[in-house]
């Protein structure tokens, strides 16, 4: 009988992610190519030349401290670019590794579809990402990270330094004695001392702004779903909702972030809730702000006083209502400007884009599962097996069935606190999707696309006794509801099987189906079906070598001794079509596959 034979050719044309991305790298053919018989001047040049094309580019389109510039210039080519438009942007952004901007520059989907699949990182120097496209920047399996830490004492200090201007009228003052006025009575105002704020956002700046306050002698209450209890009260504040913080509060300092959840959550309701007199200071956004609302709370004496850095349009429109009201005090997006923070925020992004264009995972990410260290060097190979699963299982797949339902299961003595599975998630998401179609899947993006593309991952863990120093025994990919090429590779409860285990730091394909099998997963793999009996091996071996087709691994796993067995076969070559053939005819071989991985 004649063996049913398919026959996958998978061009590798992706690189084999490892990290997000891979690396990029900085020799270059044209480097290796080289003539040696050049001048040795000429010969410099075409190495700069070479190594200049190699060098990824950063686009920085906003003003970014010497220190961290001089960082990306020891890696990148960077072109300093401010003040561009959308169009310009997005001419320039096609030639662009990476781009680095504060929040003045939107980052908008556009500027992520004209970039042709080349922009891999944006770097917001800086906190608040509401000025990206996050979800475009995901769809376009580019990492978005920022720098969360470095502004955060400037942001509480220019906070603090609103709220005692605010309260003490500094810049009015200021203004009237320069304009030749002494208005010692007009510029009366209020005291700190048993007043109560209410930090709305108790996260880093906010808590810094909890801590200052707490020095000028004022009770402090929080209101913020997410912060825990615990932190809240070790520094003395009690968090309570927010109907009760702007309706007991004399001053109210907000530092949530932008997001469709607090967009305009300072409207005419909440104003209308709020103590006769309150002093509002925002150094968070502006959107969170209803600022037509607070013009009217303004007017109405609600609020008696509002100090703002930030504000829904930047800079705001010539002869804005609320910026020119006698009773707001402005400055122009200041809360991050000091010295200090600018080369803090500069050195942090600029460390976080080069380690992302390295294939590092970075910490900052915003728009991907954060990795650490050494989480990541421990589950480096399993990340290998978890592609090479992925890759090898949808292979299996019959032509015209469509893959809706992939099981994983992890197997390990750890438990799931223990096991960070995400990575392995995203990697055999991006095996099973990467053969069968053109788009590039990491890290970023393996969640999205997988949903994108209806298919459905489940995840289970089976608990082992054993040691919990190998984070995973082995790992199973399951597919249900497909038909095979290979039959022998459907379990008894009609889903194609695979399983592998890291040996020796390898991946190993460890079970086709019912069958155990132990091959390396490393170039192309042959599985064949035969009844067990002598010399098939040899028959198989023989033709292969006949085209020399190096044999890496093989091994075969039977049923019993004379019944089914199936013989996984490691080849270094790709067998040609005549190979494959000749193989299929051999008379005791049922079925056979030919895979690529
Ligand atoms: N003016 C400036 O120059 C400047 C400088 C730094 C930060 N910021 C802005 O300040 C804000 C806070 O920065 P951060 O570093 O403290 O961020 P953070 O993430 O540490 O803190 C934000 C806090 O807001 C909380 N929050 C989220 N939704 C909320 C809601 N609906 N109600 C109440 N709280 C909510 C979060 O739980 C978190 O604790 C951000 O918007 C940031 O962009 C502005
Ligand atoms: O979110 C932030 O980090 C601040 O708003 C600072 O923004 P900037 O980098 O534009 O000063």
């Amino acid at each position: 009988m004649a063996a049913t034979f398919s026959w996958n050719l998978i061009f590798n044309k992706k690189p084999p992610l490892f990290f997000p991305w891979s690396p990029l790298s900085v020799s270059s053919p044209a480097v290796n190519a080289f003539s040696p018989r050049l001048p040795r001047t000429r010969k410099s040049l075409v190495i700069v030349a070479a190594m200049m094309e190699a060098k990824p580019t950063i686009l920085v389109a906003e003003k970014l401290d010497e220190a961290g510039l001089q960082l990306l210039k020891n890696f990148a080519n960077v072109d300093c670019s401010y003040n561009l438009s959308l169009e310009e942007l997005c001419t320039k952004i096609s030639l662009c590794d990476a781009l680095i901007v504060r929040s003045g520059t939107k980052v908008t989907r556009e500027v992520f579809e004209s970039s042709g699949g080349r922009l891999k990182v944006v770097g917001r120097a800086g906190v608040g990402i509401d000025n990206v496209d996050l979800s475009a920047a995901t769809e376009h399996g580019c990492l978005v990270v920022n720098a969360p830490t470095a502004n955060t004492i400037a942001a509480a200090e220019h906070g603090v330094a609103l709220l005692t201007s605010m309260a003490r009228n500094i810049a009015q003052a200021d203004a009237s004695l320069k304009a030749g006025k002494w208005q010692r009575n007009k510029y009366v105002g209020v005291s700190f001392v048993g007043k109560t704020l209410a930090i709305m956002g108790f996260g880093k700046v906010g808590s810094e702004v909890a801590r200052r306050a707490k020095g000028l002698g004022m009770r402090v209450i929080a209101h913020d779903p997410y912060a825990p209890t615990d932190r809240a009260l070790a520094i003395g504040v009690e968090l309570v909702s927010f109907d009760a913080a702007i309706s007991i509060a004399d001053f109210i300092s907000l530092h949530m972030p932008l997001t469709p959840a607090t967009l305009k959550m300072f409207n005419d309701v909440a104003f209308s809730n709020m103590k006769k007199g309150v002093r509002i200071v925002n150094v968070a956004r502006g959107g969170v702000i209803d600022e037509e609302a607070l013009v009217r709370a303004l007017d109405s004496g609600i609020v008696a006083q509002a100090a703002l850095d930030v504000f829904t349009e930047e800079p705001p429109q010539k002869g804005s209502k609320l910026v020119n009201h006698e009773n707001v005090t402005v400055t122009p997006h200041l809360g991050a400007s000091t010295a200090e923070a600018q080369e803090g925020v500069a050195i942090e992004v600029a460390e976080a884009v080069v380690g992302a264009l390295k294939g590092e995972l970075a910490a900052t990410a915003v728009n991907a599962p954060m990795v650490p260290a050494e989480v990541l060097s421990e589950l480096a190979p399993f990340v290998g097996l978890a592609e090479k699963l992925g890759r090898l299982v949808v292979q299996l797949v019959a032509s015209g069935s469509a893959v809706k339902t992939v099981k994983v299961i992890y197997a390990s003595a750890r438990g799931p606190e223990d096991l960070d599975t995400r990575l392995l998630r995203a990697m055999i998401i991006k095996g099973l999707i990467e053969p069968i179609s053109s788009v590039f899947v990491n890290l970023v993006n393996a969640d999205f696309i997988a949903k994108q593309r209806g298919l459905r991952i489940t995840e289970e863990r089976i608990l082992l006794y054993g040691s919990p120093e190998n984070p995973l025994q082995f790992l199973q990919v399951q597919i249900a509801n497909v038909e095979s090429k290979f039959a022998s590779a459907m379990s008894d409860s009609g889903e194609i099987k695979v399983e592998g285990k890291v040996k020796d730091g390898k991946p190993y394909l460890t079970k086709v189906g019912s069958f155990g099998v132990d091959v390396s997963l490393e170039g192309g793999l042959i599985l064949c079906r035969q009844i067990d009996q002598p010399a098939i091996i040899g028959m198989v071996g023989t033709i292969l070598a006949e085209e020399n087709v190096n044999v890496n691994f093989m091994s075969v796993g039977r049923i019993a001794p004379g019944k089914q067995a199936v013989m996984t076969i490691g080849v270094d070559e790709d067998p040609s079509r005549e190979v494959l053939k000749r193989i299929g005819n051999i008379p005791s071989i049922e079925e056979f596959v030919f895979l690529k991985l």
